[in-house]
């Protein structure tokens, strides 16, 4: 049996696990986990991953969480293009730096536009106050201005002149917001550039291909959601709400 990647394209993760592997060539058969109808809250999917949650991957009897480990998986496994992980020990610790702070800074801000205009409203039928928004835009400036002085500075890509790990998780994280409408592109030309080096780099239409549902997400708005997933979404609804 070949490899499977259990995937939602609604997740930055998983887009950056998707966009890693197509573009590697990677052979895999795409396992579609349907967040919105509670797909990865069910018993079949637990048996591989037990955390619930998108990405996972299961290549014969191995199961791995974490889209970092999976994507260092899958460089390691494949051996992909030295720029993706280098192995010249600096370069790799500047990609290491970067995803150790990506997950409480990045990844932490960008993603709760999207709860706050698309999943909030979709869930509790309840709008949020705009200060609500303003609020998790102020923190995202803060952690986009560390961004772009610590990590960017004045570099096509977060290592140096090649595309690598950190501009991939960095990247899906932040087309999130354009999702819903929250263009943090627009006077950052620093981060715009970024932006179509790392398009390029990734090639259009793939890149293209991997964000087309997050950024259809509005004509999402009419779906139905799965009870029980309301239901095992209710305490993050309610921390968010407050
Ligand atoms: N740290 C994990 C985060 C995975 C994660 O939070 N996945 C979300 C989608 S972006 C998920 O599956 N959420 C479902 C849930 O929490 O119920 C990673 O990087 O893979």
């Amino acid at each position: 049996m070949g490899m499977e990647l259990y995937l939602d394209l609604l997740s930055q993760p998983c887009r950056a696990v998707y966009i890693f592997a197509k573009k590697n060539n990677i052979p895999f058969e795409f396992k579609h986990v349907e967040l919105f109808k509670g797909q990865h809250c069910r018993e079949e999917f637990g048996k591989i991953n037990i955390l619930k949650k998108v990405p996972a991957l299961k290549d014969g009897v191995f199961t791995l969480a974490e889209s970092t480990a999976i994507l260092l998986y899958l460089s390691r496994k494949y051996n992909t293009p030295d720029h993706w992980y280098p192995s010249d020990t600096q370069k790799r610790a500047r990609v290491d730096e970067y995803l150790s702070w990506h997950h409480t800074n990045i990844r932490g801000n960008a993603g709760k536009t999207l709860w706050i205009k698309v999943l909030i409203p979709l869930f509790t039928g309840q709008t949020l106050p705009p200060e609500k928004l303003q609020e998790v835009m102020d923190e995202l400036a803060i952690s986009l201005k560390q961004f772009e002085e610590k990590f960017l500075q004045d570099k096509p890509f977060i290592v140096g002149s090649e595309i690598s790990l950190a501009d991939l998780m960095a990247i899906v994280e932040l087309m999130q917001p354009i999702g819903v409408g929250c263009d943090i592109f627009e006077d950052r030309p620093k981060l715009s550039e970024w932006r179509n080096q790392v398009e390029e780099a990734v090639g259009k239409e793939l890149f293209q291909e991997a964000h087309e549902l997050i950024l259809n997400i509005k004509e999402l708005s009419n779906i139905q959601i799965d009870p029980q997933l309301k239901e095992h979404l209710a305490p993050v609804l309610r921390k968010m709400m407050k």
